[in-house]
């Protein structure tokens, strides 16, 4: 059984053929950090796209040149990108050129090389974050420790609405977080084969934060 079907309705894979045309780029060792860049953005705005698929609308009356009519448009709703530094900061610009009045919360941590245990730290979010649809958005998912932390930190905060955006997943990663979390929905652009003996994702494309910020 795959894990979209064991965990039907909260994994969903943004596989459209321009998603899989870009993420083939991104993967490509010869890819520039400047391009790099382009292409988390791009394929951001693609997965907030779909990640705002729920959003509820309501009715408005709109005249046109020739007469008015009932049209529909998102209701308000309250929403907040939380990025995990470093690499999820490159997924910020394209999520909020969909949603421009979001909010950005900012969660900082960084995996032990040796270890793997995610370490936090920075925090600093909107202060009515429990009231707001957060959108968690990291590039990558691997064993799943460090979306599971930024999740529980949310859920501390008060957070209820919760979905997480990543381009690339491990299927252990996405499984571990479906786990710690009885609601939270993840979106991916690729589940890949697994992970290797340092747990980076296998093919993936290496240290998303590194290339997005070329330091490495
Ligand atoms: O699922 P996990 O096993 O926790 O691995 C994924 C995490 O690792 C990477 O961050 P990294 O620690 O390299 O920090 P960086 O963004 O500063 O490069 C990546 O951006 C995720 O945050
Ligand atoms: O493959 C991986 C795993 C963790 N972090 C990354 O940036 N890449
Ligand atoms: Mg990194």
């Amino acid at each position: 059984m795959s894990l979209s079907e064991e965990f039907a309705g909260r994994v969903t894979i943004v596989d459209h053929p321009m998603v899989q045309h870009k993420l083939s780029i991104l993967r490509d060792v010869n890819t520039s950090s400047k391009q790099f860049r382009e292409l988390v953005r791009e394929l951001a705005l693609f997965e907030g796209y779909e990640a705002t698929r729920d959003l509820p609308l309501e009715d408005v009356e709109v005249t046109t040149p020739l007469m008015t009519t009932t049209c529909k448009m998102v209701r308000g709703k309250k929403l907040a990108i939380v990025p995990i530094l470093r690499a999820g900061l490159g997924m910020v610009e394209g999520m909020l050129e969909l949603m421009p009045a979001a909010k950005v919360g900012h969660l900082g941590m960084y995996r032990d090389e040796s270890t793997h245990e995610p370490h936090e730290y920075y925090a600093k979010m909107p202060e009515d974050i429990a009231a707001r649809d957060v959108i968690v958005v990291d590039p990558m998912l691997a064993t799943g420790g460090s979306a599971t932390a930024a999740i529980s930190y949310l859920r501390a905060c008060g957070v209820r609405n919760l979905k997480l955006a990543v381009l690339v997943a491990a299927p252990e990663g996405v499984r571990a977080v479906l786990e710690s979390d009885p609601d939270v929905q993840v979106l991916t652009c690729a589940i890949d084969e697994g992970m290797n003996e340092a747990c980076y994702i296998m093919p993936g494309l290496g240290d998303a934060g590194d290339r997005i910020f070329g330091t490495k």
